[in-house]
């Protein structure tokens, strides 16, 4: 028999709204959740995003909510896409409303990309440490090269889902592969964690140095030895170092360093060119990701003693007031050293 999930959505930002387009055009039963009702109703007359996705069509059979408790009722599959700052908050809440059965019935699947601050945790292990499930059990997560609005006008796409569970991914795999949509399946959850995380702190290193106009053998080395501290980082976490070859992680950092639509990535520009990172943010309607996720990356370099020079340099810009140029000088004048140690 087809395997025929009853989809929850949370997030009617860019991410979550692609997604409910997907899938809704995919055939699937899916509601999507939004905080706020105002845009919910728009969205509702609209049969559009304005905010997030404006000019693409949502599907009439993808049913709109801001009722929490009503989106994740009865549902199988739990898509949460919301901002790592608000993670918690939302998993809390779930856990707050949602009836045992309920609960055990459903898989719950981060498409989040970034680090918990403070916690310094994924977001499979906030959905754990709320939940309490374990995360072999229930828990994926969607990742991999995928601007949300190409993902919504239709065209090719390929991403990874994670999990350690080995139906699971592959049920996921099936729903969410469509069209122009491929999906390929992984065990290393935390690999493809680490990679979703960290490529976007070195999207804005990257958009640093185009906005300096330093050139594309600057990008190269950056994209390159960033995927360095992508690999040590991960392997000191326990992940494979082949994931890191893969869509979630070299895909999903060229993508990010190299394509226009990123958000970090224009955050990045922006500071090279001399803007002050208040100001950015606050010109901003969408979330970078990068910006928190450097913060709580310099202290899990610091607790795993991972050597990452280009993530910390971004930390220093960001947070401690080093000028861009300062920071390229730091990164230049390193100690030399072998390209493999
Ligand atoms: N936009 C993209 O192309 C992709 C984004 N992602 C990831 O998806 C996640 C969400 O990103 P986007 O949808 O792009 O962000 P966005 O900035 O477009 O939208 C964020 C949405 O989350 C809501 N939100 C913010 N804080 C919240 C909170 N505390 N509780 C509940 N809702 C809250 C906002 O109201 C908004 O609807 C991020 O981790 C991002 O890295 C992953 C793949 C592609
Ligand atoms: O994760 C993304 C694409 O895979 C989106 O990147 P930005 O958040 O930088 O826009």
């Amino acid at each position: 028999m087809m395997y025929s999930p009853k989809i929850a959505i949370l997030g009617a930002g860019s991410w979550g709204t692609a997604l409910a387009v997907h899938l809704g055009r995919a055939g699937r039963d899916c509601v999507l959740w939004g905080r706020d009702p105002l845009l919910l109703e728009q969205i509702g007359m609209l049969r559009e995003n304005p905010k997030y996705l404006p000019g693409i069509s949502i599907p009439e059979n993808v049913q709109l909510t801001s009722s929490l408790k009503e989106a994740v009722s009865k549902r199988d599959i739990i898509l949460i896409v919301v901002p790592s700052h608000g993670f918690r908050s939302i998993v809390t809440e779930l856990n707050n409303l949602m009836c045992k059965t309920d609960k055990e019935n459903a898989a719950f699947v981060s498409c989040t990309k970034g680090v918990e601050n403070g916690t310094l945790y994924f977001m499979t292990e906030v959905i754990e440490d709320v939940l309490g499930i374990e995360v072999s059990k229930k828990v994926a997560v969607l990742s991999g090269p995928s601007f949300a609005k190409e993902v919504a006008q239709g065209l090719p796409t390929a991403v990874t889902v994670a999990s350690k569970d080995s139906t699971l991914a592959a049920q996921l795999q099936d729903v969410f592969s469509y069209g122009t949509f491929r999906v390929y399946t992984t065990d290393d959850v935390r690999g493809v964690e680490v990679g979703g995380a960290v490529k976007n702190v070195l999207a804005i290193a990257v958009g640093i140095s185009d906005g300096m106009g330093l050139g594309l053998n600057a990008r190269a080395a950056l994209i390159t030895r960033g995927l360095r501290e992508i690999v040590r980082l991960g392997m000191n976490l326990g992940a494979s170092p082949l994931t890191f070859a893969g869509l979630s992680g070299l895909g999903d950092l060229v993508l990010t360093c190299t394509g226009d639509l990123s958000r970090n990535r224009q955050v990045g520009l922006r500071l090279g060119k001399g803007e002050d990172i208040n100001s950015i943010l606050s010109s901003m309607n969408m979330v970078a990701e990068g910006v928190k996720t450097s913060r709580a990356l310099y202290d899990l370099g610091v607790r795993t003693q991972t050597d990452m020079p280009i993530s910390m340099a971004v930390y220093q810009v960001l947070y401690e007031g080093i000028k861009p140029d300062e920071a390229v000088t730091s990164l230049i004048e390193r100690p030399l050293r072998p390209e493999w140690e």
